[in-house]
């Protein structure tokens, strides 16, 4: 029989209302032993005293008066008998309520436990309990939208779906291996195999071809800003966040470390990067931030490349162009001291990607921001298919596309080594969803909720 876990399921802190849950085999002796009068009916909301289960009397002095409300199990969040109280959120109240539920016989609860009874109760699949884990920590709406979808179960459909598929691969392949001479399985079995087969290979290729955009989603679209010395990336950079985040002087190689701020774009979270200025470094301080840029220049989802016009722009390009690709920017900056076309320079350039600004006037600035936000949304906004959202994800399904892919080349030749593949790939499919237990992956799922959750 399992503990009965209580924990603050609101912040901490001081705020109107605070709620405190439980849950376990005890919830409802514990919610008896707090509240004066009766136990509420099942989900319904009910004003009681609230005292500590070991006071002396029972008309001792009561620690708040609030709503309780009783969730038998299994009709739970968790499955198990629930209980809630919502007290009034001062921490005095809170921890003499913790005292209060200690008394009464429930521990604290470990970060997720909640969740991972929910999930050992067969109220989710581990991709759900992970989604809900995710829209706790959205902060911005396109991260509440994949979460939510994902919560609700549009990776676990997707997932099962391969999996039942796969199954129905498998038979078909497991009776040519065990009813090899019999005439009534065909030959073209394994044939019958190869389609479906290559198929759920698509299907798995594909979802891992999306250039990460769930991970992105959920982590940040990562933006660098890199150029000469004096360029402008600093001045630049603080014109985007609005506020003076980086050091900006007109002395060559002022930005050292790589300055990050974060910003929300077309709903979802974005990391702008300013950097060092490249060029032969001076000293061994300015040599390691060259080496910092040039290295998140080559990480990041989205190269703006600052050119100073009012200088040889030839120059700069020739030292930037390798640095960049398809569908990175270029910003012409400082056009207020070069009003002709300074674009003459820059062979192989793609003109639509290429923007005049000046951080000093502002002149340009609003093209490209509007670009910026246009590129987020263009990589990250939702597709008809659901992201994967983690690494755990890709490798799981990784795992299964390269069990799926050895299986294919050994279908009509070694159908044996076929089905130990897929049996492979069927394995990676239910880690992804919890159906298999993977004791230290649910401990690295579950540890990384906050505690109430
Ligand atoms: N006239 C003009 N001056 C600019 C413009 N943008 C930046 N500057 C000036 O250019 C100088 C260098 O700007 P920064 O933003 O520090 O340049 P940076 O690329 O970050 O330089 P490092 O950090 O040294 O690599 C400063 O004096 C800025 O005021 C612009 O659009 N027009
Ligand atoms: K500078
Ligand atoms: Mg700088």
């Amino acid at each position: 029989m399992s503990d009965t876990i209580f924990a603050l399921a609101s912040a901490p802190g001081r705020a109107g209302v605070a709620v405190l849950r439980v849950s376990g085999p005890q919830a409802g002796a514990v919610l008896d032993g707090l509240i004066s009068g009766t136990r509420p009916a099942p989900r319904a909301a009910a004003l009681r005293d609230l005292r500590a289960p070991d006071a002396p009397t029972p008309d001792a002095t009561i620690i708040d008066r609030g709503l309780v409300l009783w969730f038998p199990g299994p009709a739970s969040f968790t499955g198990e008998d629930c209980a809630e109280f919502h007290v009034h959120g001062g921490p005095a109240v809170v921890s003499a309520m913790s005292e209060a539920l200690l008394a009464a016989g429930a521990r604290p609860a470990e970060p997720g436990e909640f969740t991972r009874r929910a999930f050992e109760n067969d109220k989710m699949d581990l991709t759900e309990a992970e989604g809900l884990a995710d829209l706790v920590d959205a902060e911005t709406e396109g991260q509440r939208a994949q979460a939510l979808s994902q919560m609700t179960g549009a990776l676990k459909s997707l997932y099962e779906d391969w999996r039942e598929q796969l199954i129905t691969i498998l038979a078909a392949i497991e009776g040519e291996i065990d009813f090899p001479d019999e005439d009534d399985v065909p030959d073209a079995l394994s044939h019958t195999g190869a389609a479906p087969l290559g198929a759920l290979i698509e299907a798995l290729r594909d979802h891992l071809a999306d250039e990460r955009r769930g991970e992105r989603v959920r982590e940040g679209f990562t933006i660098a800003l890199i150029g000469e010395p004096n360029a402008g990336k600093s001045s630049i950079l603080n014109a985007l966040a609005r506020r003076e985040a980086a050091i900006v002087t007109d002395i060559p190689g002022t930005t050292r470390d790589v300055v990050e701020v974060r910003q929300v774009r077309s709903g979802f979270p974005v990391i702008l990067a300013d950097t060092a200025g490249l060029r032969e470094a001076a000293d061994a301080v300015e040599a390691e931030g060259v080496r910092r840029a040039l290295a998140r220049a080559e990480d990041a989802d989205l190269r703006i490349a600052v050119i100073d016009v009012s200088r040889e722009t030839a120059e700069q390009w020739r030292a930037l162009q390798p640095r960049l690709r398809a569908g990175d920017l270029i910003a012409l900056n400082k056009a207020d001291l070069e009003p002709g076309d300074a674009s003459a320079g820059l062979s192989d350039a793609d003109a639509a990607r290429m923007v005049r600004v000046s951080a000093k006037t502002s002149a340009g600035l609003d093209a490209l921001e509007g670009l910026i936000d246009e590129i987020v949304f263009e990589r990250l906004g939702s597709r008809e298919t659901p992201a994967l959202s983690r690494a755990r994800h890709r490798r799981a399904v990784g795992e299964a596309l390269e069990a799926l892919e050895r299986a294919r080349a050994q279908l009509g030749v070694h159908p044996e080594l076929a089905g130990a593949d897929l049996h492979l790939a069927v394995r990676a499919l239910e880690s992804l969803t919890g159906r298999v237990d993977v004791e230290d992956v649910l401990d690295r799922v579950f540890s990384q909720f906050c505690i109430g959750k």
